[in-house]
């Protein structure tokens, strides 16, 4: 892409093909597995985390564990959606923006 930058699916545990590496997380509902393809961050590349929404933080915390297992910093989170009252900001370790706040 124009900007430098590359993209690097987090998916739901099964979807994603060939070698992966997995993180059980908490969520709002109970519990679930993320995968991310394990050659997919290289150690000491900066990562933005996107996704539509954060309500408790443990989807996106989950995201940013298996991030840092293949050795990536998170510089920061970006939502289109912030559910406030959930704090979901405090149990991430970097910063967070989102466009719409409920
Ligand atoms: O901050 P959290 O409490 O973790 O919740 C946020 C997550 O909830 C939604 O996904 P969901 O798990 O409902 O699955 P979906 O993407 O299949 O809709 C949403 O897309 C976020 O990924
Ligand atoms: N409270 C909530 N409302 C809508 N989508 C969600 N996904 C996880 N928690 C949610």
């Amino acid at each position: 892409m124009r900007l430098g930058a590359a993209f690097a699916p987090v998916r739901k545990a099964g979807k994603l093909p060939g070698a992966t590496i997995q993180v059980g997380y908490e969520k709002e509902y109970g519990t679930d597995y993320f995968e991310m393809q394990s050659d997919s961050i290289k150690a000491g590349q900066n990562v933005i985390v996107i996704d539509d929404l954060i309500a408790t933080g443990g989807s996106a915390r989950g995201a940013q564990q298996l991030i840092e297992l293949m050795k990536g910093n998170v510089l920061e989170f970006i939502f289109l959606i912030e559910l406030e009252f959930l704090k979901g900001k405090d149990v991430l370790s970097a910063p967070i923006y989102s466009m719409i706040k409920a």
